[in-house]
């Protein structure tokens, strides 16, 4: 674990293994964010991030990314509809084999500061025959889950993935090549804003590609400068709406990858000079679920 502050009481395995108590076990599949579908893009930065950074992702020429969409279940097969929490994952290339991934989901903000009250909030609601107001109940008395209700609230299925804003969440540190570092927090704003679908499909990924057809579909890559008095190591809190945003670049989907991405693993802790993991625990504690689930799904391929 490369956060220094905190040493997690359920380790990434014990997470995983959780995970699938609670979901079953889907043999070949992601232990999380199952369902998915994977396209190449191209990533064009417009050098606004250079003041901040020398991270040759976000500098220079176009760069061709892969990019998986995804619904957050655990389970394959379970309803999209039911389901409002989905992923977007880049991953850029750089010029060892550590690419640099963006793993984000449609929320500014985790509901909690530490892992494992994650994995705590993944065991309370995956208690079987319980409604949602008893599942909210049993965490009602736990401080680490005041945020929950107020974002489950919140959450409403989105209808196409090509009209949603999609969140890192942590915070990442840029350096300069003299040593200015920068705390900022990235995501992807859709160009595309109308909700209404004009497809046919409720098929969030026949929505896509049916899109494409008519049209590009793009995304602008936002980052948000944290302003000194900002914590950067706690996923769970918002930075205030005045921090500036800076566009750093767009994202454009060339076409349906044939692998759909699935073999491959989309590492948010993975750094290059310029581009930094901020403290985070949850962050850090990331790498090694996925490295754990990814070992799992690849052999049972
Ligand atoms: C303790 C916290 C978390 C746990 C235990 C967890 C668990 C997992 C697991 C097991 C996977 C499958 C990885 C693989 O097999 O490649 C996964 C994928 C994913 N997670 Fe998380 N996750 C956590 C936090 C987050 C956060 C904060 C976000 C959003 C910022 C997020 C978004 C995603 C996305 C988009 C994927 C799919 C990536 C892909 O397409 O390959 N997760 N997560």
């Amino acid at each position: 674990m490369k956060s220094s502050q905190h040493e997690p009481s359920i380790s990434p395995t014990e997470a995983v293994d959780i995970i699938e108590q609670v979901a079953g076990t889907h043999k070949g599949y992601r232990r999380a964010h199952a369902k998915g579908i994977g396209f190449n893009a191209v990533f064009t930065p417009n050098n606004n991030a250079k003041p901040f950074t020398q991270a040759s992702f976000l500098l220079g020429n176009a760069q061709n990314v892969i990019v998986r969409f995804s619904h957050s279940s655990p389970i394959p097969n379970s309803s999209e509809q039911l389901i409002p929490i989905k992923g977007m994952a880049v991953k850029f290339p750089t010029s060892d084999d550590k690419a640099i991934s963006l793993v984000m989901a449609n929320a500014p903000v985790f509901p909690t500061k530490t892992p494992e009250a994650f994995v705590r909030l993944i065991q309370a609601f995956g208690v079987k025959n319980q409604s949602l107001k008893e599942k909210l109940s049993t965490i009602s008395d736990d401080t680490e889950f005041n945020t929950v209700p107020a974002l489950l609230k919140q959450l409403k299925t989105p209808a196409s993935f090509a009209t949603t804003r999609f969140w890192a969440i942590h915070a990442y540190i840029l350096t300069t090549d003299s040593g200015e570092r920068q705390a900022v927090r990235f995501s992807f704003e859709p160009v595309a804003k109308e909700d209404k679908l004009p497809f046919t499909t409720k098929d969030m990924e026949l929505e896509l590609l049916e899109r494409m057809m008519d049209s590009p579909v793009r995304f602008r890559l936002l980052m948000t400068l944290a302003a000194p008095e900002d914590p950067i190591n706690d996923p769970s809190i918002s930075w205030p709406d005045n921090r500036l945003v800076i566009d750093v670049g767009e994202l454009v989907l060339t076409e349906k990858r044939e692998d759909l991405a699935e073999d491959h693993l989309f590492n948010p802790t993975n750094e290059t000079p310029g581009f930094s993991c901020s403290d985070d625990p949850v962050l850090h504690y990331r790498s090694e679920v996925y490295a754990e689930s990814y070992r799992r799904r690849s052999a049972e391929m």
